[in-house]
C-alpha cells in the first residue's frame, strides 16, 4: 500500500478480484468516473440538441474558411484531432489542433478558430478566443455556460456552444467533440449527418452496458483489457488515422486515471522506428529470459513487460477517402501481431465497428475508456483524482 503525500493512496498489484465486486467498485469510485464514461452516448445527442440552438449557420456567411484551428489543451485538444481525423484527407482545408497560448502567427481574418474549454477558463482556450478576435478571425467557443470563455465570445459576437458541466474534462470527451464537429460541418468541412450521431450514441450505449460494473470481467471487455494491462508497459497502436487519434486517446485516460506510463501512436511510424521496443529490456529480453513455469506469486523477478494494445480499424467505406490503401493497413496491423507473437509479448486487439468514421471512432473509444477506470480501480486509486495535476498548477503559477 502507498500513501502519497498527495493524498493519492493505492497498491502496486493489482487485484484481480476488486473488479468483479460491483459494491467495491463504487466505494473505489466515489466522483463516478464509471457513471460519467457511461453517459457517453448521451452526451452526443445532449451536445447535438445544444449545438443546434446555437447560430452557427452565421458562420458560414463568410464562406469557406482558409484554416480551421481547434484550441484547447488536454481532452479539448484532442477534440481537434477527432475532428482532423473525421475530416479525412479530402477535407478542402487545413485543420489545425493548437495546444499552446494564442493562435498560431499565420492566423488572420480568413481563418477559424474553435476554442475549446470543459471548464471554460484553460488559459489556452482563453487565450485562443482572444487572440483570434484580436485578429478578426472567426471564433466559435465550446464551453460552460456562464464561463469566461462564454464571456469572451459574446464580446466577440461570437457563437457559443455550452456543454454542460457534470464531469472531468476527461470523461466530458464526447460532449466537447460534437460542438466542434458540427461547428465544422456548417463550415462544410466534415460530412456529419444526424444518422451518423445517433448510431455513434446508440454504439457508445451498448459498449458501456457491455462494460458495466455488474458485468463481470470474463464477459466485461474493459474488465480483462485492464486485467491484461495490469503490472505491464502498454503500448498502444493504432492501424490507421483514426485508430491512432484513439490509441492517444487511451494514453491520455491510462496516464490520467490509471497512473501508467504508455506508449502511443500510429503503426505506420511505429513500424519505421518505436517497433524496435519490441525487442528490448521490457519486450522480447524480458519474455526470453521468463520462467514460464515459475508461480507469478512467488516470483521475485522483475515483472515489468510490455504488452501491446493494437486499435485495428479496418477501414472506412469505399466513399470516404483514405490516406493509404486498407490492404497497406491491414498487412501491417497483422504485421506487428505477429512480431509480438514472436517475442511473446502480449497483444490485445480491439477493431472498430460502425460505418461512419465517429461510430468507428467510438467504437475504439468506448472499450479503452472504460480499462482505464478500471485499471485504476484494480490498483486501489480514484481515478477521479488528479493530485499531481492540482500541485503542478499551484508550484508553476497557473
Ligand atoms: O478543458 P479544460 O477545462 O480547458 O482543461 C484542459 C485540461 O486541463 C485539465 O483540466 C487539467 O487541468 C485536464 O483535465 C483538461 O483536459
Amino acid at each position: 500500500m502507498i500513501d502519497g503525500t498527495a493524498g493519492v493512496s493505492g497498491h502496486r498489484h493489482a487485484d484481480d478480484q476488486l473488479l468483479d465486486d460491483p459494491k467495491a467498485l463504487a466505494e473505489r469510485d466515489p466522483g463516478g468516473m464509471l457513471r460519467h464514461t457511461a453517459s457517453a452516448g448521451a452526451q452526443v445527442r445532449e451536445s447535438a440538441a445544444l449545438a443546434a440552438e446555437a447560430n452557427l449557420s452565421m458562420l458560414a456567411d463568410d464562406g469557406r474558411p482558409r484554416a480551421v484551428v481547434i484550441a484547447g489543451i488536454g481532452t479539448a485538444g484532442r477534440t481537434g484531432d477527432v475532428l482532423a481525423t473525421v475530416a479525412g484527407p479530402r477535407c478542402p482545408v487545413p485543420v489545425i489542433p493548437h495546444r499552446s497560448a494564442g493562435v498560431p502567427g499565420w492566423v488572420g481574418a480568413a481563418d477559424v478558430v474553435i476554442a475549446v474549454s470543459a471548464s471554460g477558463r484553460s488559459p489556452e482556450a482563453l487565450g485562443a478566443a482572444e487572440a483570434a478576435h484580436r485578429r478578426g478571425a472567426r471564433l466559435v467557443a465550446v464551453g460552460p455556460a456562464d464561463s469566461q470563455l462564454q464571456s469572451l465570445a459574446e464580446r466577440a459576437r461570437a457563437p457559443f456552444i455550452p456543454v454542460p458541466r457534470r464531469a472531468p474534462a476527461r470523461a466530458s470527451l464526447w460532449g466537447l467533440t460534437v460542438p466542434v464537429l458540427l461547428a465544422a460541418r456548417a463550415l462544410g468541412l466534415v460530412k456529419v449527418n444526424e444518422a451518423d450521431l445517433a448510431e455513434t450514441a446508440a454504439r457508445l450505449d451498448a459498449d458501456a452496458d457491455r462494460c458495466r460494473p455488474t458485468a463481470e470481467s470474463f464477459v466485461n471487455p474493459a474488465k480483462s483489457l485492464a486485467l491484461g494491462l495490469a503490472g505491464s508497459i502498454p503500448i498502444v497502436w493504432g492501424s490507421s488515422p483514426l485508430a491512432s487519434v484513439a490509441a492517444r486517446r487511451f494514453g491520455d485516460t491510462l496516464s490520467a486515471n490509471a497512473r501508467y506510463p504508455v506508449v502511443t501512436g500510429a503503426l505506420g511510424e511505429a513500424g519505421r522506428g518505436r517497433v524496435g521496443l519490441l525487442d528490448g529490456v521490457f519486450g522480447g529480453l524480458a519474455e526470453g529470459e521468463r520462467d514460464i513455469f515459475a508461480d507469478p506469486e512467488e516470483s521475485t523477478e522483475d515483472g515489468t513487460r510490455l504488452r501491446l494494445v493494437l486499435l485495428r480499424d479496418g477501414g472506412l467505406n469505399a466513399e470516404d477517402d483514405a490516406d493509404e490503401p486498407l490492404a497497406v493497413e491491414e498487412r501491417r496491423a497483422d504485421a506487428v501481431q505477429t512480431l509480438a507473437e514472436r517475442r511473446g509479448v502480449r497483444c490485445d486487439v480491439v477493431t472498430a465497428e460502425g460505418g461512419s468514421a465517429l461510430e468507428r471512432l467510438a467504437s475504439l473509444v468506448a472499450v479503452p475508456d472504460f480499462a482505464s477506470i478500471y485499471l485504476a480501480l484494480a490498483h486501489g486509486l480514484d481515478p477521479m483524482a488528479v493530485p499531481a495535476i492540482t500541485e503542478m498548477k499551484e508550484l508553476a503559477n497557473q
